[in-house]
């Protein structure tokens, strides 16, 4: 199986030597659904996992926009259409200077896997540009969004490809985003996710990565009999997911005690409660400060300059900001301090080895295209309520996002369980994506 598994990456290798990050994300899936794919005829001799390691269709523009000093920038933007098997393109888009080909289509490829586990019709896809959204003021972000919009609106569409949020684009940038979409389509129709609640948004979406990311921690520990409640609990990130995740442990009874930004990590050993967070929300979304800002309010807090939070103490690790961002060393450190839970918010945070070590250990450890897929999902009850021109309330979404969470986790039982009972959520989660869309794929025919 070995040998199988290494021709296979010998072949994705070639076409893609220079992508680190989709390379690192295609090992994963490769490992685990190799195996599953010998053992089951129908996919034999198919070239499946090939074909889905193949985008669909890449796009890559210039994005030129005037900064405020009346300069003209020019930025890159891209959209990986990774796969349409199971229904229309969709996945967030990210602005970041680290931006480029490797990392979208990591992420697109993941997407395919994670939207595919969510249960309901949607392809995968992710976009982005290598811009920079830090002291950026207002316009210049809306120009830029306006600019990246000129060329993207040619290509995306309610049924064809649905973009949303993901670092660096909330719900400020969505909204001009779709403004200039609506300007040159001259349509009202829900092509983005993540929209504000007065213009067809869906209640419960700018909570949904983080809530569900708390929810599979909870899936998780119930296979032990275990409760999230009075379990202290580390985040990364300050963005949208870590700042829903921290905000949902907490309702549960859990104590937050850190959170992140690329400046380094706050620790307050009390924990971060409601009021606590309302002024990172206040800090982060309104006046894009740094997470060490945190202190001037709560001066007994400590800030690690530079430093990631898994050194920390801790029984749950959340890793919410963003990939590689949980190395063997952060790994080890959690293990031998007791963490035996880590469900992830961002996409792929933890290395390889990392991962390894997690099972290694038998602690319950959930890939973020398993634990993180409540975002999406929940963007797809956006479309849902777009089509149907109706508006669920908070209760009612919910209400779905907690059942698909719940179908994901029991999907990664059924692929996933090991002869002596343990869960491996890697495996489970990859194969449970790979059959519905490989299901798809062979009753579609070679296209
Ligand atoms: N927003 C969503 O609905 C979803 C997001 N995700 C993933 O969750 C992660 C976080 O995304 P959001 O919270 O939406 O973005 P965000 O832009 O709201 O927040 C990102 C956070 O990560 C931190 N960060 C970014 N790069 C970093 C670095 N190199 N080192 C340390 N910290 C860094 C930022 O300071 C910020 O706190 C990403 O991996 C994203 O792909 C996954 C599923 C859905
Ligand atoms: O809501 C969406 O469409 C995308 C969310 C996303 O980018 C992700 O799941 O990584």
């Amino acid at each position: 199986m070995e040998s199988k598994i290494k021709e296979f990456m010998n072949l994705v290798k070639q076409r893609n030597q220079f992508e680190p990050e989709f390379l690192q994300a295609v090992v994963e899936v490769a490992e685990t659904v190799i195996p599953y794919i010998a053992s089951q005829e129908i996919y034999n001799g198919k070239n499946i996992l090939l074909r889905m390691c193949e985008p669909e269709r890449v796009l890559m523009f210039r994005v030129p926009w005037i900064d405020d000093t009346g300069e003209i920038v020019v930025n890159r933007g891209f959209r990986i259409e990774m796969n349409s098997a199971i229904g229309p393109y969709k996945g967030g888009l990210r602005f970041h200077p680290t931006v480029n080909l490797s990392i979208l289509k990591f992420l697109a490829f993941e997407q395919v896997f994670k939207n595919a586990l969510t249960t309901l019709p949607m392809g995968g896809g992710k976009g982005g540009a290598d811009f920079d959204p830090k002291e950026k003021s207002d316009g210049e972000i809306m120009r830029f969004c306006q600019s990246f919009m000129s060329e993207l609106f040619r290509h995306i569409g309610p049924n064809t490809d649905i973009p949303a949020g993901d670092i660096g684009v909330g719900g400020r940038e969505i909204g001009y985003l779709f403004g200039m979409y609506k300007k040159l389509r001259n349509e009202f129709t829900g092509v983005l996710t993540g929209k504000g609640m007065s213009w067809g948004g869906s209640l419960i979406r700018p909570e949904a990565t983080g809530y569900g990311t708390v929810y599979f921690a909870q899936s998780m520990l119930a296979t032990r009999k275990d409760t999230i409640k009075g379990k202290v609990v580390t985040i990364s990130g300050s963005g949208n997911v870590a700042q829903y995740a921290c905000e949902k442990a907490t309702q549960l009874g859990a104590k937050v005690v850190t959170l992140s930004d690329s400046s380094g990590y706050i620790y307050d050993e009390d924990g971060i409660d409601a009021e606590k967070l309302a002024f990172v929300m206040e800090l982060k979304n309104k006046k894009r400060g740094r997470i060490s800002e945190y202190l001037t309010k709560y001066p007994k807090a400590k800030f690690f300059k530079g430093e990631r939070p898994w050194a920390v103490k801790c029984d749950i690790a959340m890793p919410c900001a963003t990939q590689n961002e949980v190395h063997i060393e952060d790994a080890k450190k959690l293990l031998a301090n007791g963490c035996y839970v880590v469900s992830e918010g961002a996409n792929m945070p933890s290395t390889p080895d990392a991962v390894h070590a997690f099972q290694a250990e038998k602690i319950m450890y959930a890939p973020g295209k398993a634990s993180n897929a409540g975002g999406v999902a929940t963007s797809g009850l956006e479309m849902s309520q777009n089509s149907l021109r109706i508006v669920w309330t908070r209760e009612e979404v919910d209400e779905r996002l907690q059942k698909i969470m719940s179908n994901i986790h029991e999907n990664c039982i059924k692929y996933g369980t090991k002869s002596d009972g343990y869960i491996d959520y890697v495996t489970g989660a990859n194969i449970a994506g790979f059959v519905k869309v490989a299901d798809a794929m062979l009753a579609q025919g070679v296209v």
